[in-house]
């Protein structure tokens, strides 16, 4: 996607970019429910993602995702635009031919809290 480039961008679009980036690195193993969550909280402790609290949880997550696009559109931000971006970024950032030792990608402010 190029700057002028008027369309909007999916949330499909960004799941997809971040299971692709994930599966290049091998990093699946990290990017557990847990682990994610904790990601994106950063501090809170949660519990156990047993099956019938997916609702429950789907709602929160909601609610996370409704505040963020209302956020971003009082701030101006097309959080897309930003968020496709930022994957470019980690892309440049972890390029997928590197090796990474566990503990590097652990011990990442984003997805090693734990
Ligand atoms: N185990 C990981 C680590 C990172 N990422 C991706 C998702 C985030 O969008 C981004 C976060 O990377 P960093 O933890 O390096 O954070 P920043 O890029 O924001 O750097 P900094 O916090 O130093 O500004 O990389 C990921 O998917 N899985």
């Amino acid at each position: 996607m190029t700057e002028g480039d008027h369309r909007s961008v999916s949330l499909d679009l960004l799941k997809q970019k971040m299971a692709d980036f994930a599966k290049e690195r091998d990093w699946d193993q990290f990017h557990s429910p847990r682990n994610l969550l904790l990601a994106l909280v950063r501090s809170r402790e949660i519990g156990r993602l047993e099956k019938e609290e997916k609702v429950h949880l789907g709602e929160e997550l909601s609610d996370v995702l409704l505040y963020l696009v209302r956020l971003s559109d009082i701030c101006g931000v097309d959080l897309g635009k930003a968020a496709l971006r930022k994957v470019e970024l980690n892309a440049i950032k972890y390029p997928a031919s590197k090796q990474y030792a566990a503990t590097t990608i652990t011990n990442s402010r984003s997805v090693g809290d734990v």
